[in-house]
């Protein structure tokens, strides 16, 4: 008997969206718990009392939290559709480049989002360089994967997702086609991927949500 798999997350938090699509993309079925962030249910913090945070994944009532830890996991537990290579080295290059993902582009992009100013427009500039990383990687290719889209596309997703809507909410541009083609290429495929797109939250409501968002952020600076 199949053990019961159950994910912890919220409609928009782009963390566990790679848990939704990796899952899709390996065709396993689960069920989803929704959490509303600002009153975490006891068991969601029962299940991750470190972090306190969304995704975590149950698997036959075992938790695992952190996506890209919850990545690895699937990857190991679901053989078909591999996210990862199969060498060794370039195994470790995805792992690189997923973790590059979050602690730099993400953390730059997180600066120009929540500060103005000066402040702000060093984030653009880290997140320029960073993205500039991104951009070398993806030379030669269709997706960070290869031909199909793979773990690093997966971690990195949420710039897919995300960036245009905080492009619109800040009023800046970021990943152009000029500054980017390669990027900017990668952005619309693997937005336009079906599983990636029948699993994307809707972007009025994403917008929406980082406007009061960033408004928040902005009158805190006043
Ligand atoms: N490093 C974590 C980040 C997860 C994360 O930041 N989740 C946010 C939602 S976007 C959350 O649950 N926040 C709740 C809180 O901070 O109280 C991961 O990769 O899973």
């Amino acid at each position: 008997m199949e053990e019961e798999l159950k994910l912890f997350r919220t409609w928009s938090s782009p963390f566990p969206l790679r848990i939704v699509w990796a899952l899709k993309l390996k065709g396993i079925e689960y069920d989803t718990v929704y959490e509303d962030l600002a009153n975490k249910s006891p068991l969601l913090l029962e299940y991750n009392p470190i972090y306190k945070k969304v995704p975590v994944l149950v698997h036959g009532g075992k938790p695992i939290a952190e996506s890209l830890v919850i990545l690895e996991y699937i990857e190991e537990t679901w053989k078909q559709n591999p996210l990862l290579p199969q060498d060794p080295y370039q195994r470790a290059v995805a792992r690189f480049w997923a973790k590059f993902g979050d602690d730099k582009v993400l953390e730059s992009i997180k600066k120009v989002f929540m500060n103005q100013g000066k402040v702000r427009e060093e984030g653009v500039e880290e997140a320029l360089e960073n993205l500039k990383h991104l951009e070398e990687e993806l030379k030669g290719k269709r997706f960070f994967g290869g031909e199909a889209i793979g773990f690093v596309d997966i971690a990195v997703g949420w710039l897919a997702n995300l960036v245009s809507v905080i492009e619109e909410v800040v009023g800046l541009e970021l990943i152009t086609e000029e500054r980017f083609p390669l990027l900017s290429k990668w952005t619309k495929e693997f937005a336009a991927a079906p599983i990636i797109n029948e699993n994307w939250p809707p972007r009025d409501k994403l917008i929406a949500k980082y406007q009061a968002l960033h408004q928040t952020f902005m009158s805190k600076q006043e």
